[in-house]
């Protein structure tokens, strides 16, 4: 075994399941496809096999990693460790504790433990151990895992310990290609501290291309770790105002050009009026609902909004925001009346838990659900009292924790990346009159992401490519900037005549007309 600790490389780690190959794949034949695919780092797990066997693994097993100069660890047999001279081991919660292990390994030894909490997480950190396998992330159907599911936003929790120490981290448990990024993305604290790989077996293993699929997957954790996690904006920090005007405004013309499929999960009191308003900017809407439609749906939109007025099929809001993560589509969550009940909370955390939002827009109340924050209450589907004492600090921290762009909207809408905050004053009190202006203002950010990232280049590593800070702006801007418009009109007397003007009026916005109408500031937080 190393004498002195090498630089491990955690990102693609493969957990043997010799049970999991494929009818007719040999085992050092799919290990051996798998190391030249890209995996980092192999851990030999054996349940059942008898020691002699399990020896005999692990010596082939290490002759193949040392080939491609790729560390060994294996799976809570200390004895095989040290008898093949292994670069570690992977223990844990009920199995040798790291101290007992640390006197029997040599100093170099790696030592990972299994970590289902936070306080698992901070014993391993003190206990001295290399790394956490953090988990279980979703189902699996490699193992009984009997702790709860932590889903993506569990993550970031789990490596609260983690900060200020060198200890490194794996999410483990239902890990696949396809749900790879949102996992990386989930996993990101405020801070920035995020997962140093991914560990999967049947991804791998049980696939008859290993090489294809550990590529895969190692492309998806590279091109992850170059990008700076949490921001889905460009970067064009510091953002200015006319900057942000500018821009924003070319994203009208851009919805004529694509004129994007938008899919819309909402809520049946908005249906029409939003599938109109969709028309008028030029993109097409696409209501579906079903969870058995959406892998084929979600290849043909642009954008995918999912509005929880009216929670008809939680599976199909399920399905949809999967389905397109995996497409790379933007998702925009409108957590209509969150806080109003029980259901709708764990309903919203089971959709955040399952995918990654783009963008997520709601008034002060429901914002407030999200973040449990206890400045502002609901009641039904608005907010109660005076709002928060610092809306910018609270948005730009909300998207910090949701890693996503968060739309605080009210008299004065706030958009946050997480690093800029900026202030949109535009807007009429007739949309306060209509039902449904706020189920419209996340349509219309749907729309504007769905263009922003269909004239965008796509980008490995990233979940959606294209400025989605700027997207949302346009969103509310489109909105806000039509119902001044419809509101000024001579044959607008009252709410009635205001819906179809503001329809009228969002579809004959030009971009000179947003840059000089539009009431944009960045806010220093
Ligand atoms: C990277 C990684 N994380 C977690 C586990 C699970 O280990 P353990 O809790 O010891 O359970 P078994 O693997 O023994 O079933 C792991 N093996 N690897
Ligand atoms: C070995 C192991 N440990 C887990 C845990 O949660 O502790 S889940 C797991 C198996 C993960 O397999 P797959 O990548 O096929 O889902």
């Amino acid at each position: 075994m190393a004498e002195s600790k090498r630089e491990i490389d955690y990102s693609v780690y493969l957990v043997t399941g010799r049970d999991l190959l494929p009818p007719g794949k040999d085992y050092l034949e799919s290990l051996e496809e798998s190391l030249r695919g890209g995996v980092t780092i192999v851990q030999i797990r054996e349940k059942t096999t008898e020691t002699g066997e399990f020896l005999e693994v692990a010596r082939r097993s290490q002759a193949l990693c040392r080939k491609f100069n790729v560390p060994i660890l294996i799976n809570d047999r200390l004895d095989i460790a040290l008898a093949i001279g292994a670069d570690g081991v992977h223990i844990g919660q009920t199995d040798m504790p790291i101290a007992v292990a640390k006197a029997l390994l040599p100093p170099g030894a790696i030592i990972g433990m299994t970590c289902n909490t936070p306080a698992h997480v901070a014993q391993a950190v003190k206990d001295g151990a290399d790394y956490v396998g953090v988990g279980p992330v979703f189902a699996t159907q490699t193992k009984n895992v009997a702790s709860p599911m932590l889903g993506v936003r569990g993550l970031q929790d789990i490596l609260a310990p983690l900060e200020g120490t060198n200890v490194k981290a794996v999410a483990i448990a239902g890990i696949k290609y396809t749900n790879a990024l949102q996992c990386l993305y989930g996993a990101v604290r405020p801070s920035g501290l995020g997962l140093d790989g991914l560990a999967v077996v049947s991804d791998i293993v049980a696939s008859h291309e290993p090489e294809a699929a550990a590529r895969k997957l190692a492309t998806v954790v590279h091109a992850f770790k170059s990008t700076i996690p949490h921001i889905f904006s460009l970067s064009q920090h510091p953002y200015t105002s006319q900057y942000i005007k500018e821009n924003a405004a070319q994203l009208f013309p851009a919805i004529r050009r694509h004129g994007p499929l938008v899919q819309q999960i909402t809520n049946t009191v908005v249906t029409t009026q939003s599938a109109n308003a969709t028309l008028a900017l030029g993109a097409s809407p696409i209501m579906a609902n079903a969870p058995q439609e959406m892998a084929d749906i979600s290849k043909a939109i642009g954008g995918l909004l999912i509005n929880f007025g009216t929670i008809q099929s939680l599976d199909g809001m399920i399905e949809a925001g999967k389905h397109a993560n995996i497409n790379r589509k933007p998702v925009v969550f409108d957590p209509v009346g969150v806080g109003a009940s029980q259901y709708r909370r764990s309903s919203a955390n089971s959709l955040l838990n399952t995918w990654q939002a783009t963008v997520i827009k709601g008034n002060a109340g429901e914002l407030a659900a999200i973040a449990n924050s206890q400045e502002v209450r609901a009641k039904g589907v608005d907010s109660v009292g005076q709002g928060f004492k610092n809306p910018a600090l609270f948005v730009r921290d909300l998207a910090r924790r949701e890693r996503c762009i968060v739309v605080l909207s009210g008299k004065t809408d706030y958009v946050s990346d997480g690093t800029t905050v900026v202030s949109l004053n535009n807007g009429h009190p007739l949309l306060g009159d209509i039902t449904g202006s706020g189920c419209m203002l996340g349509t219309c950010i749907a729309i504007f992401c769905a263009a922003a990232s269909m004239e965008a280049t796509p980008e490995d590593g990233k979940l959606v490519s294209g400025d989605m800070f700027i997207a949302a702006i346009g969103g509310v801007l489109a909105l806000t900037l039509a119902s001044e418009k419809a509101a000024a009109r001579d044959d607008v007397k009252g709410s009635g005549t205001f819906l179809p003007a503001l329809i009228d009026e969002l579809g004959k916005l030009s971009p000179e007309e947003v840059v000089a109408l539009a009431n944009v500031e960045v806010v220093s937080v």
